[in-house]
This record gives structure tokens, C-alpha cells and sequence, in this order.
């Protein structure tokens, strides 16, 4: 199975909009993940973020927790560091050697904060741009599943970059290169999972090592593509066409051809429905129980960071 790259510049002219919102629609049915190129989003606002992330997680650990993300037991999400171990996405044992930074633009931290502000003007930058993709990519996937309304997607989407209204985030990881001793036996880059929300756009920055499932269960490489990003899709949507757009499981081991020695950063922009938003399946032959978006994320969330609360326990 190959992860097929399709020439986004289609979008952009009138008669080849619907061909290429089917093409989106059919992958995304089969695979779930694809590669777009001529995506729009300009090639230095990556560099720039990728730039500034090499000089923001060369801190100290104990500078870059001076900004750390809200506690997601107890908060929404929202900006700032998380450090390694803290989310585990395939189970409470395995540790994934991986740190980020996430950032919503209404959410920015306070100015005495100087450990992130390297990273602060060209995420959101970058935000404003993975915004305006992700708001061509919904009208693609409402166009390409024949929906009344072309524009129902982008509706329940408006409220990107507000944190009260939406958690849609723009996240920097970072895979650092370490000893193999430092973290004992049960070790991974990124545990195997499905992504939480609407859309996900991926930037791998130099090193490959994502992986993601067939349909067969088997995993097959999605290596880095100069000038492309990969888009693939989360449970809500899954959900929301009553399971015919499929959220693909994906994962970043350490063995497979990449090794510990190579520090590897990506950048996902995870597009998520406002908060007031409910999904419920638009297939009237597939009923699936509406969930309220903001309780689905959340839960998500709570569950990848059983961690943290078990640190949170332990303190207290
Ligand atoms: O680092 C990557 O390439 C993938 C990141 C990812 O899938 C995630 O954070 O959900
Ligand atoms: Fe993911």
C-alpha cells in the first residue's frame, strides 16, 4: 500500500476542485493518509519554526518547564512545554523519548517567559497558515462526501487560534538523540494511536521514521517528501461519517532504519471542531451515539496523560 501524493494545486481552479476534493475523499476512505503538494503554505514559515525548535529544546529542561502546557487532567489544553514521558499514547509503560512545545495563539506566554519566545512569532505565523489549509481541506472533504452544505466543516471550525472556543493546536516535536541505558528497556519514539480530532497537517523535518497502518495491519513507512506535508485524520471524523473516512493508527519506533543516535523533529497542527460542536454520524444508515467534540478531545487527552496524573497523585 502506498500513500499516494496529490498535487493540491487542483483546489485552486474550478473545474478541477471536485476532482480533487474525490481523490482526498477516496484516500482518506482507504488509507487515511496522504501527501498533498503545492499545499500553499510557504516553505520558510517551516524552516523558521524548525530553526527556532533547534535552539528552543537545546535549553536546559528545568528553562523550558519555566512555560508548561496546562495540565490536562484539570485544564483545556493549551500552550506551552511537555516534557519526556508525559504522554504515552500506547499504554502507561512505555516511555515515549519525545518533548513538544504546543501553542495556541490566543494562549501565549507571559513575557518574563523568555525560554519559548524564539519559537512564539514563527508558530504563529505558521498557525495562520495551516489554518487557512485546514479550512481548504474541510471544504475538499464536505465537497468529496457530497454533503448539502459545502461549507459544513469549515462552520464548525471557526473558532481556531481562540482557546475558549477550540483546542486546534499547533505542536513542535522533538526526538532528542540519547543513551540507550537513560530510559530503561520500555522505550519508543511515539507510541502507536489514532489522532483525537477533525485533521491533522504533519511537517517531518529531516529525519523520516513515521510509520502507519494498512488496512491488513501491517505498517508501512511514510518517509519525508521534500515539499509536501501529510494530512491524515482523526476519531471525530471517523466518527462524524459513521466510520467511511478512517482514522489510521501511525507510530515512531527507535529501531527501523532510524536510530536513537538521530534526533528527528516533526511539526503537527491537530484541527479540531469548536468546543460546541456535536458529532453525530452523517451516514443515517450508520447511527453512532452523538458525542459533544470538546467531551471527546478532552477525554482523549485525560487518557494519553494518565502520567501526569499519576505524578499529580503521587505529589499530593
Ligand atoms: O512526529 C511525527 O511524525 C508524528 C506525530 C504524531 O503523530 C502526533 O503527535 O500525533
Ligand atoms: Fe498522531
Amino acid at each position: 500500500m502506498d500513500i499516494p501524493v496529490i498535487d493540491f494545486s487542483r483546489y485552486n481552479e474550478s473545474e478541477t476542485r471536485l476532482s480533487v476534493a474525490e481523490e482526498i475523499v477516496r484516500t482518506l476512505e482507504t488509507v487515511g493518509f496522504l501527501y498533498l503538494k503545492n499545499h500553499g503554505i510557504p516553505a520558510d514559515q517551516v524552516t523558521k519554526v524548525n530553526d527556532a525548535a533547534k535552539v528552543y529544546f537545546e535549553q536546559d529542561v528545568s528553562i523550558k518547564k519555566q512555560f508548561l502546557r496546562p495540565n490536562v487532567q484539570f485544564e483545556s489544553p493549551g500552550s506551552g512545554y511537555s516534557e519526556i514521558g508525559l504522554e504515552r499514547l500506547d499504554g502507561l509503560n512505555v516511555t515515549e523519548v519525545k518533548e513538544s512545545f504546543d501553542m495556541i495563539p490566543s494562549h501565549l506566554p507571559p513575557d518574563e517567559s523568555a525560554s519559548a519566545s524564539v519559537l512564539i512569532p514563527p508558530l504563529v505565523e505558521l498557525y495562520r497558515s495551516c489554518v487557512n489549509l485546514t479550512n481548504q481541506i474541510n471544504h475538499c472533504i464536505a465537497l468529496g462526501l457530497k454533503l448539502e452544505d459545502e461549507n459544513f466543516f469549515i462552520k464548525n471550525h471557526k473558532g481556531m487560534g481562540n482557546r475558549d472556543a477550540n483546542s486546534s493546536l499547533l505542536r513542535v516535536l522533538h526526538y532528542p538523540a540519547f543513551d540507550e541505558t537513560q530510559y530503561g528497556d520500555a522505550i519508543t519514539r511515539l507510541g502507536a494511536h489514532t489522532d483525537y480530532g477533525m485533521v491533522t497537517i504533519l511537517f517531518q523535518c529531516d529525519v523520516g521514521g513515521l510509520e502507519v497502518e494498512t488496512l491488513d495491519n501491517v505498517y508501512v513507512a511514510a518517509p519525508v517528501i521534500p515539499d509536501t506535508v501529510l494530512i491524515n485524520i482523526g476519531d471525530l471524523l471517523q466518527d462524524w461519517t459513521g466510520g467511511r473516512l478512517k482514522a489510521t493508527r501511525h507510530r515512531v519506533q527507535l529501531q527501523g532504519g532510524v536510530s536513537h543516535t538521530q534526533v528527528r523533529r516533526s511539526i503537527a497542527f491537530f484541527a479540531e471542531p469548536d468546543y460546541n460542536t456535536v458529532v453525530e454520524s452523517l451516514d443515517p444508515a450508520k447511527y453512532l451515539k452523538p458525542k459533544a467534540a470538546k467531551d471527546h478531545i478532552f477525554k482523549r487527552y485525560r487518557e494519553t496523560h494518565l502520567f501526569q496524573q499519576n505524578i499529580q497523585i503521587l505529589l499530593s
